[in-house]
């Protein structure tokens, strides 16, 4: 990958010159100001100086020039700062895009590593902090390099006095600098990895806040995100001490600087000074470069910085989503077969080294509905996500009735399914927008909107939306209960008519009668000729498949009807007999309640 400060820099390189050559010209156009002026004092005190920058007959004219100098020294510097935050803008609106494809194509299980907060925290502080060496970097590196190259040159020629105290001065003052900002820079990278820290700990404490109260977990949570602003606020601490050390020594350099100039002038100095070039130069040394020697420290701590937000960016774009090399299958070869709407073979996840689905096959025909069940961690979930190509699986061979899914493109995959997620899914919009998944959806597509609902056993009268369709749900809206949100999802997928139906525990939220309702009217009913796989915990639900596939520890260690399962399976019997007394537990535990 390209690096991304050859990008900052390079970019746009025109531009990038552009900047060097305004920022040129402020420092020589600041320059020139003293010259002029001291061509004033000596042309009306009458001294002979040795040195004529240039000679006019009018004063006037000395006054004008300085005039014009400052002010055009100041417009070229003004148009630096312009440039470099045109650039820096620009840049970021490249890093922000970036950041925003990476993210929308890491997979899930790529994902799953990165905490939230993260990735917040390179949108809101990183994306600016690495154009931060265009719009302070660059424009404070330039007014703070060439009035210092310029200036000792200046103060030579005009006093023919030797450059190395004042030299030596600088680099002094240069490398006790570096070592600040270096410092400074530290307590900055900390001071954004805390913060990114901390906005991951309270986005998850918002996110649960109200089942944290309830689980007495408050106290716990507090001290945990006390301690953090504790860390936080001692890096800040030091922060905020350096940068001072920082700014009283910037802030007493001038005065160092005018002792060296005037020492060097009076030991070192061959001739007598006029009255103009004493103040040509206290201007140079007590005007010109004061603001250089004030920004140098930041300039070294805006560029390291910088340095640390491009990494930190670099090293998120550079993540490479989680890829299962090959695995010999101990599957045969396999052809394709017209009667199937989905064929894998030899479908292995690994995950960070843990094998999670471990050599699937399965065919699934035209029309038919298949249960997968199993263990909590058994691998159900992620064969549905694997299947949708979210997960970096291996597959030997995978088929979507005719179309090779390994050959074709992501949306065309996921343009063949519906899937409706365990938790269910809302957006914060309209519920006819939740269904249609569709902003400003046209009124003409009602009827179906509603007909999807209705199906879905979501009745519009006796939910709690009284606006009906155009009721707002999710955050900004109504908060929809665990079953509506999921009745929800299953009217998406009636609305959508995807030929193949993944559903992931999608009935979990909803009590028997509505169960049996939905699989009435929706799951055998309504979808009666759609290819459907259903990973469910309900026993009612089995009696009603064609064929369910039993996992364990990612593997389908058998498959079968209901009925030739419970024969021929220990293992299933048990898992029947676990599933069920987890149920009348939780039946008695609710009843209890009441
Ligand atoms: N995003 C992820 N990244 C890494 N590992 C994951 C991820 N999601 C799940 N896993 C792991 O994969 C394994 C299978 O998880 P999966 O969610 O498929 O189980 P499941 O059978 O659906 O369980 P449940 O019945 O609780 O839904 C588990 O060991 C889990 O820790």
């Amino acid at each position: 990958m390209k690096s991304l400060l050859s990008e900052v820099i390079f970019t746009r390189f025109y531009a990038r010159v552009a900047i060097l050559f305004c920022s040129l010209f402020a420092a020589v156009l600041g320059l020139m100001g003293p010259f002029f002026q001291k061509e004033f004092i000596d042309h009306i005190s009458g001294m002979q100086s040795r040195f004529h920058f240039i000679q006019f007959d009018n004063p006037l004219t000395y006054v004008l020039g300085a005039f014009l100098c400052v002010l055009l020294g100041q417009a070229f510097s003004q148009l630096t700062n312009f440039l470099s935050m045109r650039e820096s803008l620009f840049m970021q609106k490249i890093f922000a895009q970036r950041v925003y494809e990476k993210t929308l194509n890491l997979q899930v299980d790529t994902m799953s590593g990165r905490p939230v907060g993260e990735i917040v925290s390179l949108y809101a502080t990183d994306v600016q902090g690495a154009t931060v060496f265009l719009d302070q970097t660059l424009p404070a590196g330039c007014s703070t390099l060439f009035p210092l190259i310029l200036a000792p040159v200046a103060i030579s020629v005009l006093f023919d006095v030797p450059l190395w105290p004042i030299v030596l001065l600088m680099i002094t003052i240069a490398s006790f600098n570096t070592f600040m900002a270096f410092r400074q820079s530290k307590f900055f990278f900390n001071f954004k990895q805390l913060a990114a820290e901390r906005i991951g700990l309270v986005n998850e404490w918002v996110q649960n806040i109200r089942t944290i109260r309830i689980l007495g977990w408050t106290k716990h949570f507090e001290s945990n995100i006390f301690a953090k602003r504790e860390v936080e606020t001692n890096n800040r601490v030091m922060m905020v001490t350096n940068g001072q050390i920082m700014n009283a020594i910037s802030s007493s350099i001038t005065f160092i600087l005018n002792v060296v100039a005037l020492g060097t002038l009076v030991f070192y100095s061959k001739h007598q000074l006029t009255t103009g070039e004493l103040l040509a130069l206290l201007w140079i040394v007590g005007v010109f470069l004061t603001r250089p020697f004030r920004q140098m420290p930041w300039f070294f701590t805006f560029a390291f910085d910088s340095w640390t937000s491009l990494k930190r960016l670099e090293d998120f774009l550079s993540t490479e989503n989680n890829k299962t090399p090959a695995l010999g299958s101990k599957t045969r070869e396999q052809k394709r077969d017209e009667k199937f709407a989905l064929q894998v073979h030899g479908l292995n996840l690994v995950i960070r080294n843990r094998k999670i689905l471990d050599d699937i096959n399965l065919d699934v025909a035209h029309g038919e509905f298949v249960a997968i069940v199993g263990e909590v961690g058994s691998g159900k979930s992620m064969l549905l996500l694997s299947l949708l190509r979210e997960t970096g699986a291996n597959f030997n061979f995978y088929h979507l009735g005719e179309k090779n899914a390994l050959q074709i493109s992501l949306d065309d995959v996921r343009g063949q399914f519906a899937y409706v997620p365990q938790e269910g899914f809302i957006m914060s919009a309209s519920l006819r927008e939740n269904v249609a998944f569709v902003y400003d959806i046209d009124p003409d597509r009602d009827t179906m909107v509603e007909e999807s609902l209705k199906l879905a056993q979501f009745d519009l009268s006796g939910e709690r939306v009284e606006k009906g369709l155009a009721t707002e749900i999710g955050e900004r809206g109504v908060n929809l209960s665990g079953g509506q949100r999921q009745r929800v999802g299953l009217a998406r997928v009636h609305y959508h008519q995807a030929p193949i139906l993944l559903l992931d525990d999608c009935l979990s939220a909803v009590d028997v009668d509505t169960e049996q309702k939905l699989f009435d009217q929706l799951l055998i009913g309504a979808w009666k000729d759609r290819t459907r796989l259903l990973v469910t915990h309900r026993l009612s639900a089995l009696h009603r498949v064609d064929r369910i596939l039993f996992m364990e520890d990612g593997r389908i260690i058998d498959q079968g009807t209901f009925e030739e399962l419970l024969a021929r399976s220990e293992k299933f019997r048990e898992y029947t007999t676990s599933v069920a007394k987890e149920a009348t537990e939780k039946n008695q535990s609710e009843a209890s309640h009441v």
